[in-house]
């Protein structure tokens, strides 16, 4: 697989504090990775340093170009999903359409169309006219008609219902996705995106604290029901993360054999969000 991403020793201080610490990840055609952490851990900020839109040290490298000085070059073949979608208000959504038309390449004007004719947006509708969470859906149906190599989606599906939301990942594979592209994208809603990924990133701290793909993930981490009169057994295993709740008591290992944990009780594979919550609490059970 060609890489289309290459961040080597990614780093972002404000003052004092690193919003991003020497950050290594790359992302190879027919990816689709999540970056996931909790409020202020810096995804923002990562994806604002790929995009050329924030200075920063190391180096980064999107198909060849260099971010910082060849942004423009760039922008034709990287598109681009802010959590804060803004279109002119005076505009209507017919001439956004012809106005993407017209600056951008790579712009296909009847995707966007078929994309706003399976929402209740009208084309001749002022976009002042329209809701928050239709302003997101123009904005979405402008940037998945750009046959980009890399798209790169922060938080995309903010302020949209759970229907939208739903739409709009599966548009996202059937539409835009194919093995040559990637795409990064972060949200709070792991759940609703872990079937459309191929690999995770965790990012707690500005520092990368896990980089796996989807599959070994889960063969990585098991969850398992403990029973009772083996806790302290399991203890021993060390658990990274436990939970007990009306007597049942649920351990997350990392990296402990299957047949060590089936002495314990019954083992379940975890879902993103449960390897999330462990790997970033890391309790010492
Ligand atoms: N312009 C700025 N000036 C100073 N500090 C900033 C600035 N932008 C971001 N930060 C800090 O950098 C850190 C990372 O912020 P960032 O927005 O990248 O986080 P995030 O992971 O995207 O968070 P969230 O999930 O809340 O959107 C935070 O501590 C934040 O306060």
């Amino acid at each position: 697989m060609t890489s289309l991403i290459n961040i080597s020793n990614l780093t972002k201080q404000y003052g004092e504090k690193s919003a991003v610490d020497n950050v290594n990840l790359t992302v190879k055609a027919g990816q689709i990775l999540g970056l996931v952490g909790p409020n202020g851990a810096g995804k923002t900020t990562c994806l604002q340093a790929l995009l050329g839109l924030t200075d920063y040290q190391g180096e980064v490298d999107i198909l060849g170009y260099n971010p910082k000085t060849q942004r423009t070059e760039m922008l034709n073949d990287v598109a681009y999903i802010a959590d804060v979608a803004v279109l002119p208000k005076w505009m209507k959504v017919s001439q956004a359409l012809e106005y993407m038309a017209g600056v951008h390449p790579n712009f296909n004007q009847s995707k966007a169309e078929e994309f706003l004719a399976k929402t209740n947006i009208s084309q001749k509708s002022q976009i002042k006219q329209l809701s928050k969470g239709m302003i997101v859906q123009v904005h979405l149906a402008l940037i998945l008609a750009i046959d980009a190599k890399v798209l790169i989606l922060d938080e995309p599906t903010l302020g949209l219902d759970i229907l939208t939301r739903r739409q709009f990942y599966s548009h996202l594979l059937e539409d835009f996705y194919t093995q040559e592209k990637c795409i990064i994208v972060t949200t709070h809603q792991i759940e609703e995106i872990e079937h459309i990924l191929t690999d995770v990133a965790f990012i707690q701290s500005g520092s990368i604290v896990l980089c796996e793909d989807t599959e070994h993930i889960k063969e990585r981490f098991k969850l398992v029901s403990v029973n009772q009169e083996s806790i302290e057994q399991a203890k021993q295993l060390k658990p990274i993360f436990s939970n007990s709740l009306m007597g049942l008591t649920t351990m997350l290992f990392d990296g402990v054999e299957q047949e060590s944990l089936s002495r314990l009780g019954n083992i379940t594979s975890p879902t993103l969000a449960d390897i999330f919550v462990g790997v970033m609490t890391k309790e010492t059970c």
